[in-house]
């Protein structure tokens, strides 16, 4: 199960005549740039346009993304480059152009930077391209078509699987269509919520990466197979009850309150599964501890190890509580942030 995660990327993208393929990274000062023509030598003996990126097709844009300088704490940025490359040759081909990004999304902090970077990279590219929005230049933001949503999505997973190696799909599919998604038996479920849900999102600011995170799962489950599937079948049962609360009325504050508490509990159990994986974290550990004294219920998000933690925040607890656990927590160095969770998915803008 994910919340919705913000979607504060904005693309500016352009053909252009310098004979470039360029991408500026604006919040990072950073600007990558490719002669288009190399890129089509490079790229002519796969065969482009695939649709999805074949090992051949990935060690060409390894070699290339391997020439260019990142700094040393920004080295994670990588993958999303080498994202950006097959997604622009695949979408738009070798014609120049320009994108430039700014985002205030946490890079790596388990809130899916990964897959908002890739929806909107997507969703910029089709759109240039005319795949999408193409009789629909409306001023002023908007929602695409539920078939240009999916095609959005789809290729949104192929930069995903570039930069995360085994996603499931959630990330993306969460940033494409927003509300609430589960993620059950390899299916993806939207929900539909029947109220607001207030949650804290705390960032330990403690760096992990995801494809790491996600295979030490996978060594764990290779040394105990049959502990591990108990693990699993658990975290599907808490899924399956956790969807049938979110979904299910509540009228007044008495069902509220039963609904939340349900949730809380949930939530209590889904985070000791995840430390049985290994992708809990000190920091994490530190939260936890911190808002249970506050008798509020806490997990982690995405991939763990560090990253962000959400904490449930009942609708009749008073602000003066939250005001206090946040400056407790912000003292412990961590960065809080209020939300609510099923927002909106991806919304496109021409100017
Ligand atoms: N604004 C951005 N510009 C360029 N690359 C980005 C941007 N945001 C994310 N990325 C890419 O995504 C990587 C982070 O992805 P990762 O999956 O590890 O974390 P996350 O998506 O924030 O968290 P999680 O997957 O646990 O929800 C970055 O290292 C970078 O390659
Ligand atoms: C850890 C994970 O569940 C979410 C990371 O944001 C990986 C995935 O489902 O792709
Ligand atoms: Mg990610």
């Amino acid at each position: 199960m994910r919340r919705e995660k913000q979607r504060k990327f904005v693309f500016l993208c352009l053909y252009n005549d310098d004979g470039l393929v360029e991408l500026e990274l604006k919040d990072l000062g950073l600007v990558f740039s490719w002669p288009s023509q190399r890129l089509r030598e490079m790229f002519s003996e796969l065969g482009l346009p695939s649709k999805t990126c074949s090992p051949e097709c990935l060690k060409v844009i390894t070699s290339l993304v391997e020439e260019l300088s990142f700094p040393e704490a920004k080295i994670g940025l990588s993958s999303g480059v080498s994202a950006f490359l097959y997604l622009y040759t695949s979408i738009i081909g070798y014609r120049p152009g320009k994108v430039r990004v700014t985002s205030d999304l946490p890079l790596g902090s388990g809130l899916g930077s990964s897959a908002s970077f890739c929806v909107s990279v997507s969703a910029a590219l089709l759109a240039l391209s005319g795949a999408v929005c193409a009789d629909n230049q409306q001023k002023g933001w908007f929602v695409m078509r539920e078939n240009e949503l999916e095609l959005v999505n789809k290729w949104a997973f192929q930069g995903e699987r570039i930069i995360h190696g085994k996603p499931s799909g959630i990330d993306n599919t969460v940033s494409t269509f927003g509300s609430m998604i589960m993620f059950r038996l390899s299916e993806l479920t939207r929900l539909k919520s029947s109220g607001p849900i207030r949650m804290l999102i705390t960032n330990t600011k403690v760096g992990r990466n995801t494809k790491a995170l996600v295979a030490g799962v996978s060594e764990r489950t290779q040394r105990h197979p049959d502990a591990m599937a108990a693990v699993f079948t658990a975290v599907d049962s808490i899924s399956k009850e956790l969807s049938d609360v979110i979904q299910s009325a509540a009228h007044d504050d008495v069902s509220i309150t039963a609904k939340e508490e349900k949730l809380e509990e949930l939530m209590e159990m889904n985070q000791g599964l995840l430390q049985c994986m290994g992708v809990s974290h000190a920091s994490i550990e530190t939260v936890l501890r911190t808002t249970l004294r506050y008798k509020l219920a806490s997990k982690l998000t995405g991939a763990g190890g560090g990253g962000c933690v959400l904490t449930l925040l009942p609708t009749l607890l008073p602000s003066t509580i939250v005001d206090k656990v946040i400056s407790e927590l912000e003292a412990c160095g961590f960065q809080c942030l209020k939300v609510e969770v099923g927002g909106k998915g991806l919304e496109v803008c021409f100017t």
